[in-house]
Parts: C-alpha cells; structure tokens; sequence
C-alpha cells in the first residue's frame, strides 16, 4: 500500500525552511519541503546573491539535497512564503521539479494538491531526448 502523504507535516517542515533562507535582496523568504517513494523528507529554502540572477530558488535547493541524499525522485512537495502560505512554484522549478517527480509529482496548492502534469502540461522532459536516439 502507497502511504498517504502527511500535507501538515510536510507544511511544517517548509515553513520551518523559512528561517534559513538567504534573502537579503528580495526579502522574499521561501521554505520548501519534499518527501519520497520511501518518505524520506527533504528541504530547502532560496539562497540569494549580490549578481541578482545568481539566487536559487528553495525548490532547486530542495532537489540538490535531494540528490545529495543519495535520492531521484520526489513524491510530493510543499513551498511555502514568509507568512506560511501555499506558494506555487515558478516556472523554471516547475521544470527541474519535472526531472525528480515528473508527471505524478504531487505539489501543494491552495486548493488541495495538484499533479505536476498540471502545473507543466505538454512539459519537455527526458523522453523528448530518447525520441530522437537512433
Ligand atoms: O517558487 C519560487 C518563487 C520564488 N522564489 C524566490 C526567488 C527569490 O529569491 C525570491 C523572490 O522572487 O523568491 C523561490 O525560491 N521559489
């Protein structure tokens, strides 16, 4: 049996990320929180830089963690903004959120949680690569 994902956990755990983020130019501080297959969980929050286009958002954090922990793939993701409230990935992580998820990735909304195939529809990913391999 698949367990159910515990969403106030997971909460939690992306708004207690809000403390850590560097985000001194935009004061936008942002906390964000994975679990696997296996349950682990894992975190990030944004890492800003004086070169404004060099800041990571908590969502690409979160995936370097990920991958630094030894996993691929997530199950599900939380972000959250300095309030607490649901924030909804930006584009560019709803791509590299793609890569570690894909289609079945469940990501935190408002409304109760939504498939990344929703959030990215018709989204360029691995398999584009293959279709082109001989
Ligand atoms: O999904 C998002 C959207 C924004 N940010 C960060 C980037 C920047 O540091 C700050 C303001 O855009 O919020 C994230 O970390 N994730």
């Amino acid at each position: 049996m698949v367990a159910e994902i515990e969403w106030d956990a997971l909460r939690d755990k992306a708004k207690s990320m809000i403390g850590r983020a560097y985000a001194p130019y935009s004061r936008y501080p942002v906390g964000a929180a994975g679990v696997t297959a296996e349950g682990r969980v894992v975190t990030g929050c944004n890492v800003e830089n004086v070169s404004y286009g060099l800041g990571i958002c908590a969502e690409v954090a979160l995936v370097a963690a990920l991958v630094n922990g030894g996993d691929r793939a997530l199950r599900a993701v939380s972000v959250c903004d300095a309030r607490g409230a649901v924030l909804m990935p930006c584009g560019r992580c709803r791509q590299v959120l793609f890569e570690h998820g894909g289609r079945e990735l469940l990501i935190d909304h408002p409304d109760g949680p939504r498939t990344l195939a929703d959030l990215l529809p018709d989204a360029f990913g691995p398999d584009d690569l293959e279709a082109i391999r001989p």
